[in-house]
């Protein structure tokens, strides 16, 4: 039997789970709300209290880190990779503490997972991190030659909901056509042809529906007014592109739970903003359509805002449901996706693939 201990930081929550093989033994989910958050001005700033509360879990969990066969933690913004389970390296670890490819929770996947892993002197892990590229050329365009549309989102249970789908159409997801939506406190909306994501937006730049910490897409003459204005620093700006934008922009919150409930007793300002983040959700659907040409088996729905059968799903189905059926899995199967990942390499089933390898490889492909 392999023990496997699994470390999910989202912009939101960090999840936590013990796997024994492919049993989740035990799982924990720690929301961190917008106030607590902005204390801290880097990512890495957040490294110890994060750390605390997985330490914490394993404390209450009654384990300690020689417990484990092996650490696996959610892959972060390093280089452009094919999806697969990566061991953890120096290069990736140092990429990622110097936010080589930019910030976010993710990042600190790999180097908790490191952190504990070396303490029991076992191996740690990644798989399908938040840079897996599959996109299509003709999709990298961005409308200027100096900026690239790049593939950043929610890779690993984007993948692992879309063979579930697949499976519960009775069909190999490299058989289907599917969009996948993951509403966390990011959100990507994912066009998968046949077991490949063709296009999909950067779920942490300036492209995409508004989220519940980010801004999304915004008329870009104002943006760049407001950066001339000569009052913000960068690093303002930025905060209000990811971290403030969005629903805590707008309502305080990254909290999809608190606007629920303050729709539920007559707050009207909650409800139009809610309802057009629904909006601008289902016309990225509609994008992705097109980008399949019609041709779509099912619309998935995913990520922690699924769970809201009152608002966000019945929204978003009265938008989209035009297009295909839509098939819903609330939360998600990512935990469940990275313990089964690292299993597959102990079990001897696949090989782990290697960061640098990979990295350059893929380098190879794009400049040829
Ligand atoms: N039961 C629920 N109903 C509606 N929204 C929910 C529910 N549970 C969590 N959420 C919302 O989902 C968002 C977080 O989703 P999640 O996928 O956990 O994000 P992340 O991994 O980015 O931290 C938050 O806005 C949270 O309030
Ligand atoms: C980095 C893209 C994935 C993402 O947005 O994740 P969160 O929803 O956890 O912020």
């Amino acid at each position: 039997m392999f023990r496997i201990l699994v470390i999910n930081p989202g912009s939101t929550s960090t999840k936590l789970a013990i796997f024994e093989d492919e049993d989740c033994k035990v799982s924990q989910t720690i929301y961190h709300d917008a106030g607590e958050l902005s204390k801290y001005a880097h990512l890495f700033d957040q490294y110890e209290f994060r750390k605390k509360a997985l330490l914490e879990f394993l404390e209450k969990s009654g384990y300690s880190p020689n417990d484990f066969s092996a650490v696996v933690g959610r892959g972060g913004l390093i280089r452009p990779i094919p999806s697969g389970t990566y061991e953890v390296d120096e290069t990736m670890l140092e990429e990622l503490r110097q936010a080589k490819y930019g910030e976010h929770a993710s990042n600190l996947g790999a180097v908790l997972a490191h952190e504990i892993a070396k303490l029991a002197g076992v191996k740690a892990y990644i798989v399908d991190p938040v840079v897996v590229d599959e996109m299509w050329d003709v999709a990298r365009i961005s409308g200027h030659p100096e900026f690239e549309r790049k593939s950043i989102f929610h890779a690993l249970n984007q993948k692992a909901v879309a063979r579930r789908a697949a499976a519960e159409l009775g069909k190999r997801y490299e058989d289907v056509n599917l969009i996948v939506v993951h509403m966390g406190g990011g959100i990507s909306i994912g066009a998968h042809m046949k077991g490949r994501v063709v296009d999909v937006n950067n779920a942490l730049d300036g492209d995409g529906p508004f989220t519940p910490e980010r801004s999304g897409t915004l008329p870009l003459t104002q943006l760049v007014d407001l950066c001339f204005s000569g009052k913000y620093t960068k690093e303002w700006i930025l905060k209000r592109i990811k971290g403030n934008g969005g629903l805590v922009a707008y309502l305080g919150t990254n909290s999809a739970v608190t606007v629920q409930e303050r729709i539920s007793k007559g707050d009207q300002q909650a409800e139009i903003v809610y309802r057009a983040m629904a909006f601008q959700i289902a016309k990225w659907i509609g994008k992705m359509a097109a980008a399949l040409k019609g041709e779509v088996d099912a619309i998935v729905l995913t990520g922690g805002i699924a769970y809201d059968q009152r608002y966000m799903v019945p929204w978003l189905k009265e938008y989209v449901s035009f297009i295909a059926p839509v098939l819903v899995y609330p939360g998600g199967d990512e935990e469940r996706a990275l313990a089964l990942g690292v299993l597959r390499v102990l079990k001897g089933e696949e090989k782990s693939k290697s960061y640098k390898e990979e990295a350059e490889k893929w380098q190879r492909t794009k400049s040829s």
